[in-house]
C-alpha cells in the first residue's frame, strides 16, 4: 500500500512519542484538543505554497535560508509591540545576506528537555504551551495549549501586517497532540499544517518509528529535522525516504546540529546523501551542539559558534555542496547569554527562557561573518 494512503489525522497514533507532557485530567486535555480541531486554521493552503515554492528555490541551490528567534517563545513577550521588534531585527540581518528569512517564532512554544525534574525535584519547564517558568506552576496545563492557539494566529496576524520584507515562521513540531490539531485539509488527500510554515523536528524526536516524524510524512509543508551526533546510516536514510519518498526538491531540510568537535561527521552524512541520491539540502544549527555551562548558567562561546560555521562551510565545498541555511537562537535585545573570549555573563541580562541567545551586536557578527563566506563560496563558483 502506499505510504500517503496510510497516513490519516490520527495515524501517529500507533507510534510512541518522546518528549510529551503527562496531563492529570486526560478527558480535559482530549476535549481541549477537540476545540483545536475545530477553529479554522491559521495559515492558508496559498500561504504555505507561496512558501513552498521559496524553498524548492533553496534545495536547487539558489537561495539561503536565514533561520532566526528564540529558544522558547514566551507568552510574555507575544504583544505586537515585541513582534514586530523581532520581525524588524530579523529582516534586517536578512538583508546583509540577502536571505530568505524564517522566524522561530508565532508558535515556538514548547521545549524539548535532557532532564524530567530540575535538581531539587520540581519538574522541568517545558515552554509556555506545557507549565510555566515560576516554579510553583510546573504541572502541564490543558488550558495553555489554548493560549498558545491563540497568540500563534495573533503572531501571525501581526506577520500579515508587517510593512518589511517578506518573512517565514517556524517552530519545532513537539507536542504531537496540539500540533496534529492544526493540520487541515486543502483538497482530497492533501493535508498542510496551518500554525507554520515550517515545522522542524527535534533531535530527540526524530526517530522513525516514532509519532512526530509519522505525522510529518503526510503533512504538505517543507519540513526540517534537526540532525545531532547519534545519527547513524540507516536512521538517516530511513527518515528522508519516509518524509520525502518522492524525492522532490523543497520537501526537506537537515539542519546539522552536530557541535564543533563532532562536525566531521557530516562527511559521514553528506556520503549516505550521495550514495542514496536523497534529495536533501543542509542547514547548520551552530548553538544546540556547542552548549556550556558556566557558574550554573547554560551558555554559548562564540569563538566555538564561528569555528562550527567555518568548517561547514569547509566541508560542504569539499564535497561539491552548497550551504542551504543558518538557524540561529537569538534575540533583538541586549542580552548577557552568549559568551566571547573570557567574557563572563551578567546575570542581570540574562533572560532566555531556556537556551543561550545571541544578542543583537553577536547575531550581526556573525551574519556578517556568514556574508564573507558566502561571497568566497560564490566568487570560486563563478
Ligand atoms: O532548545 C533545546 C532544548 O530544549 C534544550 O537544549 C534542552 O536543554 P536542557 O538540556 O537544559 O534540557
Ligand atoms: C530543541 C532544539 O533543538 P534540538 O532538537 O536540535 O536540540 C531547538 O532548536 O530549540
Ligand atoms: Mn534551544
Amino acid at each position: 500500500m502506499n505510504q500517503e494512503k496510510e497516513w490519516n489525522l490520527d495515524s501517529w497514533k500507533k507510534y510512541p512519542a518522546l518528549q510529551q507532557p503527562l496531563y492529570q485530567d486526560l478527558h480535559f486535555y482530549q476535549e481541549t484538543l477537540q476545540k483545536l480541531r475545530k477553529l479554522p486554521g491559521i495559515l492558508n493552503f496559498e500561504e504555505i505554497n507561496k512558501f513552498k515554492n521559496e524553498m524548492i528555490k533553496v534545495s536547487q541551490g539558489d537561495k539561503f535560508v536565514l533561520q532566526l528567534g528564540d529558544c522558547a517563545e514566551v507568552y510574555n513577550e507575544c504583544t505586537e509591540e515585541h513582534w514586530k521588534e523581532k520581525f524588524s531585527f530579523y529582516d534586517s540581518m536578512g538583508q546583509i545576506l540577502n536571505a530568505i528569512v524564517i522566524g522561530r517564532t508565532c508558535g515556538q512554544f514548547a521545549k524539548p528537555r535532557t532532564q524530567l525534574h530540575e535538581k531539587d525535584g520540581t519538574l522541568n519547564y517545558r515552554g509556555d504551551l506545557i507549565n510555566s517558568l515560576s516554579r510553583d506552576e510546573r504541572d502541564p496545563d490543558p488550558l495553555r495549549l489554548l493560549l498558545g492557539a491563540h497568540y500563534s494566529k495573533k503572531g501571525i496576524d501581526t506577520l500579515r501586517k508587517y510593512e518589511g520584507k517578506q518573512l517565514w515562521v517556524s517552530h519545532e513540531c513537539l507536542h504531537i497532540g496540539y500540533e496534529s490539531a492544526f493540520a487541515r485539509q486543502h483538497e482530497e488527500d492533501h493535508y498542510y499544517l496551518s500554525n507554520t510554515h515550517f515545522p522542524w523536528i527535534g533531535d530527540r524526536t526524530r526517530l522513525c518509528e516514532h509519532a512526530h516524524s509519522n505525522f510529518a510524512k503526510g503533512i504538505y509543508n517543507p519540513i526540517g529535522i534537526k540532525i545531532g551526533s547519534s545519527i547513524n546510516k540507516n536512521e538517516f536514510v530511513n527518515l528522508i525516504k519516509l518524509l520525502n519518498p518522492k524525492n522532490e526538491d523543497g520537501r526537506v531540510f537537515a539542519i546539522i546540529r552536530l557541535g564543533k568537535n563532532k562536525l566531521d561527521k557530516l562527511k559521514d552524512i553528506i556520503n549516505w546523501k550521495h550514495e542514496e541520491k536523497l534529495n536533501v539540502s543542509f542547514f547548520l544549527d551552530p548553538m544546540h551542539g556547542n552548549s556550556l555551562e558556566q557558574n550554573g548558567y547554560k551558555i554559548r562561546r562564540i569563538e566555538d559558534i564561528m569555528f562550527e560555521i567555518q568548517q561547514f562551510f569547509n566541508i560542504l565545498e569539499q564535497s561539491n555542496e552548497k550551504p542551504a541555511g543558518l538557524h540561529l537562537e537569538c534575540t533583538p535585545y541586549d542580552v548577557s547569554e552568549c559568551v566571547e573570549n573570557d567574557e563572563e555573563i551578567d546575570p542581570k541580562k540574562y533572560t532566555t527562557a531556556c537556551d543561550a541567545r545571541l544578542n543583537f551586536r553577536q547575531t550581526r557578527k556573525i551574519v556578517i561573518f556568514v556574508n564573507t563566506l558566502l561571497k568566497k563560496l560564490k566568487k570560486k563558483q563563478q
